[in-house]
């Protein structure tokens, strides 16, 4: 056997080391020559950010770019500005692998891309036109099939679940994306969240002339607020519960007779989050009871889950950002921080992927205005397209190394079948704890 052709672990296969060497440098090189046009999709997304599941401009510019480029599109997948651009190579004799990239492109009310979306977007576009132009430069050794999704509302709502329960995932072997933070890291632990609305419904009444005629719905969304506040204490540490007050009341000389708060509730796991759902709600309830108002609790309609590491894709990611210059983060208190949540996290429990976060030159902090600046500038680009690459090439370790590729699936359904065990039993109780389903108004 020559340096260039190795025996695959389990003696199975061949892995053509040259052709997949060459591979890899196309990957670059178109991405190179690509990085103009790269930077302007994404420069246009960011200068005109949209909120969830409103994302029609970028929706529009992904889609004309794909189909300029002679992707099989289909616009409006499912969603309203939900696509999939999808290629294939030429049929051969072994079944199709199918690799999926994801964009997101969803922006923050007040910030615009302050979590750098446009760059999620910029990754995914780049690494599949990187793969594609690698893959048509030689014969892979089987039909790949390129699968650029288009998933909204990442920010709020989730439309990876909508795009999940559509069956949009089915078919697919393995999925990548990546997210801006201000490390390099092939995992971070995004934990699982559910999303509640509080509403509180009082009496209004003249503040000073006859107050004790009203019910005071602000009081309960003030208990509400120091109750969770409260409850914080004895949670545990990896545990958060943070909300805001979305209606107050509307004049001081009015009692208020409605308010409204939004809180997050985040747990690493499910079995976590539905404890913490059933202390919460008894923090919003025991409001309710302390002032006399009547309350609601509207939750969202998708949860998101935590996301299951893959050890070996992560490894593989790892060894092609090295090669690329990339300095992984070894600072365990970034490896160890929660990094908020994704619905990522629900496709993870679908089909084996990665959601490395990548330094974007800044060391400004995800959600704040220096980020929005940090995502849209020039020296975001060279760490953005380095991540493509890094991708595109782990890509192409999966299309080349059947034994990688099993021994992703062993990970994945490792990771899932213990997750499951765990979760075991949760899901009536989570659903008894939030009234959701009662909840004609939301
Ligand atoms: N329904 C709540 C969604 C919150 C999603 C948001 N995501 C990110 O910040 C991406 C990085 N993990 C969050 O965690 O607040």
């Amino acid at each position: 056997m020559g340096p260039d052709r190795e025996q695959s672990a389990a003696g199975r296969g061949r892995i053509d080391m040259s052709l997949l060497k060459q591979c890899k440098q196309r990957v670059s090189d178109v991405i190179e020559h690509e990085s103009g046009q790269l930077h302007a999709l994404s420069q246009d997304i960011w200068k005109a950010p949209e909120l969830a599941y409103q994302e029609h401009a970028a929706h529009h510019l992904l889609t004309s770019f794909f189909s300029s480029r002679a992707w099989e599109v289909q616009a409006h997948y499912h969603l309203d500005t939900a696509f999939r651009a999808q290629w294939t190579s030429e049929p051969s004799d072994s079944p199709r692998l199918h690799v999926a990239f994801l964009c997101e492109y969803d922006a923050l009310p007040g910030l615009g891309h302050a979590c750098g979306h446009n760059l999620i977007a910029e990754v995914s576009v780049a690494a599949a036109l990187g793969l594609r132009g690698a893959l048509e430069s030689v014969h892979p050794p089987r039909q790949i099939q390129i699968t650029v999704l288009g998933t909204p509302a990442e920010e709020d709502g989730g439309g990876k679940v909508d795009l999940i329960k559509a069956g949009a995932f089915e078919d697919m072997d393995v999925v990548f994306m990546a997210h801006p933070a201000q490390d390099d890291a092939a995992y971070l632990p995004d934990i699982a969240v559910h999303d509640v609305t509080v509403k509180y419904y009082g009496k209004a009444s003249h503040a000073a002339a006859y107050p004790w005629e009203g019910i005071n719905a602000l009081d309960a969304a003030i208990l509400a607020y120091n109750n969770i506040s409260v409850l914080r204490q004895q949670m545990q540490p990896s545990w958060r519960v943070h909300g805001v007050i979305k209606h107050g009341g509307v004049k001081p000389n009015i009692i208020p007779s409605y308010t409204e708060l939004e809180f997050y509730l985040r747990a690493p796991s499910r079995k976590d989050l539905a404890e913490l759902q059933e202390k919460a709600s008894a923090c919003f309830s025991a409001a309710a009871t302390a002032t006399g108002c009547k309350v609601e609790l509207c939750s969202s309609s998708h949860d998101y889950y935590n996301v299951l590491p893959n050890k070996t894709l992560a490894q593989a990611y790892i060894e092609n950002g090295k090669q690329l210059g990339m300095q992984f983060t070894t600072n365990d208190q970034v490896l160890n921080a929660l990094s908020g949540s994704t619905d990522f996290g629900n496709v993870t429990f679908e089909v084996p992927g990665i959601h490395p976060y990548f330094f974007i030159g800044s060391e400004a902090l995800n959600h704040t205005e220096e980020y929005t600046k940090a995502a849209g500038s020039d020296e975001a680009q060279y760490y953005t397209l380095r991540t493509a690459k890094s991708l595109a090439m782990t890509a192409l370790d999966v299309i080349f190394n059947p034994d990688l590729l099993q021994s992703i699936r062993h990970d994945w359904k490792m990771m899932k079948q213990m997750e499951e065990e765990m979760n075991s039993g949760i899901a009536n109780k989570a659903r008894e704890s939030s009234s959701g389903a009662g909840c004609a108004s939301c």
